[in-house]
Order: structure tokens, then sequence, then C-alpha cells
């Protein structure tokens, strides 16, 4: 099919491959949140590549249209100015769902830690209650399809990093909230996967290029994986690092921060 043609040179080894040509037959109505620039974006032009029906969320009316402009061929469906509140609408999209995608955060500052208990209220607002909320509202639809929840995280959120303390409060707590529900799916056999994504530093340029990263989530998720890494070196062994050795990880990370630049707080 022609949804192989484009994303075939993209992936590597056979799952990716076996992964597309079922893909039609499983994963046809997905909810990408945040999806109007970044990683967020890149995942529905691979899931349109790939035959998918989209509902993609952002704030930002233009963003989006500009987006659903390259997805014309596509169903798509873009919802604007969706407040992420606690209390989300009903159902986004009647008739199923099979993969919700939580990738969307709101905006941080990239300095010492200010005080501003206010900014982290909103932030876990923004970045961790509305994915519960979203969750809830979807579950029903992922029962019955035997669907996905995918969530897009951060090394921020597996180990603590300076300068960026509100935002990694927030992807902390996604963990604790996603891996205990995922052990009561387990206990009640609820077939919906949860798959938390690790990502490191992602860029535009050859390193950790975010086309790449979007189908990394969209593999691990699709696949029914407990925990996406990317890149795959780069955070795994950190993290090994921190589980045996979590002062010396600490260590290692302050030493590449250049701090001579930051007011000290
Ligand atoms: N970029 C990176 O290096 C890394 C990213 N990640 C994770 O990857 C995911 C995507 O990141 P990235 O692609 O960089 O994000 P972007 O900043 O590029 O995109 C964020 C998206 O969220 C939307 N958004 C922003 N503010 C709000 C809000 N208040 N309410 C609802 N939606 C909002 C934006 O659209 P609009 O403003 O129109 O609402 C946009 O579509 C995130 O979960 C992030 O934590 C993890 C590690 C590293
Ligand atoms: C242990 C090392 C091998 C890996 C180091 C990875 C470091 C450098 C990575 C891990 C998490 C990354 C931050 C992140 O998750 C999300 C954002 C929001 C985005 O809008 C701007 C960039 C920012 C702050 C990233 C900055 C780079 C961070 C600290």
């Amino acid at each position: 099919s022609s949804s192989l043609e484009v994303a075939a040179p993209s992936l590597a080894g056979f799952t990716g491959v076996a992964l597309l040509l079922f893909w039609e037959q499983l994963w046809k109505r997905v909810i990408v949140t945040g999806a109007s620039t970044g990683i967020g974006e890149q995942m529905a032009y691979h899931l349109a590549r790939m035959g998918s029906h989209i509902l993609v969320t952002a704030r930002t009316e233009a963003k989006l249209q500009k987006v659903n402009g390259k997805l014309s061929t596509h169903t798509c469906t873009c919802i604007p100015a969706i407040s992420y509140s606690t209390l989300m609408p009903a159902p986004l999209i009647s008739g199923g769902l099979d993969m919700l995608i939580l990738n969307h955060i709101g905006k941080s500052y990239f300095s010492y830690f200010d005080g501003d208990v206010g900014h982290v209220q909103k932030l876990l607002q923004i970045n961790f209650l509305s994915y519960v909320a979203m969750t809830v509202s979807a579950l029903p639809m992922l029962k019955e399809s035997e669907g996905s929840i995918v969530v897009v995280s951060s090394m921020a959120g597996k180990v603590g990093f300076p300068l960026t303390v509100p935002y990694s409060a927030t992807k902390f707590a996604l963990d604790g909230f996603f891996s205990s529900l995922r052990q009561e799916f387990s206990m009640q056999s609820v077939n919906v996967s949860i798959t938390l994504c690790v990502l490191g530093f992602i860029n535009t340029g050859k390193i950790s290029p975010k086309e790449e990263c979007a189908l990394e989530i969209i593999k691990g998720g699709a696949l029914r994986q407990r925990e996406v890494y990317y890149r795959y070196a780069s955070t795994k062994i950190p993290l090994l690092i921190r589980d045996w050795a979590a002062d010396f990880l600490d260590y290692l990370i302050r030493k590449c921060y250049n701090t001579e630049n930051l007011k000290k707080n």
C-alpha cells in the first residue's frame, strides 16, 4: 500500500514493517493531543500515512489548520481551544477509539525553581490532571476496542534534572498514576495497554530527530510496550546507573550544566 511505501525507509527492523502491515486493521482511530507542533505534529503525519483516522488537539486554531492542511487527504478533525481543564468534555469522538496519545505540555521555565507555587499548580493541571481526565473519559471506548493509552514523558520524569523542577514534578506524577493504573488493569483483566515514553532531548537536527522519535512512540504504543526509550542507549543507560548509583548519576548530570550564567534564587 502507499502508506507502506512512504514510511518504510524510516523504519528499522521487521517489527516496524509488520506493524505497518497490520495497522490498517488494528489502529484506526487515534487522538493526539498537542499535535500542532513538535513531536505531536510528526505523530499526526505518521498516523495519516498509515491510514488512521486522527483527531488532533491544541489551543491555537491557526496552527492546527496548518497541520490539517498537510493532512488534507486523510480523515482528520481538529479541536482548537480545548482548555484542558480537569473536566474534559464527554467523549471527544463518537464511534470508538483505538489509541489515546497524551502529548501536550504547558509552557514552563528553564532555570532555578523560583518558588512560584501557582505555576506548579497550573502546570500540574495542564501536564498531569488533564491526562487523568482524558483517560477517564476515553476509557469506556478504549475498553471496548481493547485499545492503548500512550503517555509522552521525559528523562526528567525518571531522574531529577536541575532547572526543570515544576516540569519534572508533573512528569513524575504521570509515572505514578499510569504505572499504578497498569497494575489495576492487569488485576481486573482490562485489556487496555499503557505505554510510558521516556524521551531525552529531542531536536530538529540529526541526533534525535522529532520525526524518528514520533515513529518510535507510535510503534511502542501499537506493540503494547510498557515503556519506550528514545533514544534507547542515552536514556536506558542513565536509568540503569540511577538504580544502582543514584548519587553518581546526579553528579554526572550536574557536570553537564554550565551554571555560570544562572541567577541564584
Ligand atoms: N522537545 C523535547 O526535547 C522533549 C519533549 N518531551 C515531551 O514530548 C512531548 C512533546 O513535546 P514537544 O514536541 O517539544 O512540544 P511542543 O512545545 O512542540 O508542543 C506542545 C503542544 O502542546 C500544545 N499546548 C501548549 N500549551 C498548551 C496548553 N496550555 N494546553 C494545551 N495544549 C497546549 C501546543 O499547542 P498550542 O500552544 O496551540 O496549544 C503544542 O501543540 C511533551 O510531552 C514533552 O514533555 C520529552 C523530552 C524532551
Ligand atoms: C542523561 C543524559 C544522557 C540525557 C540528558 C537529557 C536532558 C538534556 C534532557 C532530558 C529532559 C529534557 C527536557 C524535557 O524533557 C523537555 C523540555 C521542554 C521543551 O519544550 C524544551 C526542552 C526541555 C526543557 C528538555 C531539555 C533537555 C532535557 C533536560
